[in-house]
């Protein structure tokens, strides 16, 4: 098997035709398991330099101003974008290699679009996605409302065994909060989705969200028969920090 060279992370494009894996865009052969999952034999080597063992696409989706571009700054860069909102147009995606349990895992993360106009380009990437990060913000209440719709849809476009965790994001936002971290508990369990509170400003369990998400993708493709099923919500139970707490 040829060594792979892996997408371009961080300015990648913003054209619906892009792939999330040019490799199998551009007809090279790239092992894959049954889910879509990038499974190299041998360790790949990524743009930024950083070999990785297994590859996965995670998709931001919400509400236009939840924060998803800056959850993603927050995870790549350990930085805040304060200032002005710049909203995403179309879509891009940065990458980055994460250990999980001594595994190379190369998260290859696609920043949407919230704003409706762009809905159709998302709908074209939800099917490569091996999870969805679903982000409200929890001092806008019609961004918690729409999580249903945004549920719909996911199940609509996406894989059936996609993983979907949702997210309350701006949780460092007391003073104009909304959504009672309870509620957003109630309606992830009616769902059946973990759930976790989140915050880009303060960098609170923005880490975990990631980690937690590549845990359980890297079980799922690399699990011993005899291992028991990762499980994604108690995991977060037991690492997650509660509002006032200061991970970064
Ligand atoms: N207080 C607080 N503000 C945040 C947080 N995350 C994002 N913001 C602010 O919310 C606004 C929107 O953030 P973005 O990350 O651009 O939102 P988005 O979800 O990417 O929006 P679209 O690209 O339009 O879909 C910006 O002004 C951010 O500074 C957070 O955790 N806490
Ligand atoms: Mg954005």
């Amino acid at each position: 098997m040829s060594r792979k060279k892996a997408v371009r992370g961080k300015g990648g494009s913003n054209t619906p035709s892009s792939s999330p894996i040019s490799d199998q865009e551009k007809g090279k052969k790239v092992p894959t398991q049954s889910n879509g999952a990038v499974h190299p034999s041998r360790p790949s080597l990524s743009s930024s330099g950083e070999f990785y063992d297994i590859a996965f696409k995670v998709m931001l989706v919400g509400d236009s101003g939840v924060g998803k571009t800056c959850l993603l700054v927050r995870f790549k860069d350990g930085a805040f974008l304060a200032g002005s909102f710049i909203s995403t147009v179309g879509i891009d995606f940065r990458n980055k290699v994460l250990s999980i349990d001594g595994v190379r895992v190369k998260l290859q993360i696609w920043d949407t679009a919230g704003q409706e106009r762009f809905r159709s380009v998302t709908h074209a990437y939800y099917r490569d996605a091996h999870a969805l990060l679903l982000l409200y913000d929890v001092t806008n209440k019609a961004s918690f409302d729409n999580i249903q719709a945004w549920l719909t849809e996911i199940h609509e476009f996406a894989q059936q065994n996609v993983v979907i965790m949702l997210l309350g994001n701006k949780a460092d936002a007391t003073h104009e909060r909304v959504v009672k971290r309870e509620e957003g508990e109630k309606l992830a369990k009616e769902f059946g989705v973990p759930f976790m509170e989140t915050s880009a400003k303060s960098g609170l369990n923005v880490e975990l969200a990631f980690t937690a998400v590549a845990k359980e993708l890297k079980h799922r493709e690399m699990k011993e028969p005899n291992e028991p099923k990762f499980q994604l919500q108690e995991y977060v139970n037991k690492e997650m920090k509660g509002v006032g707490c200061c991970r970064s």
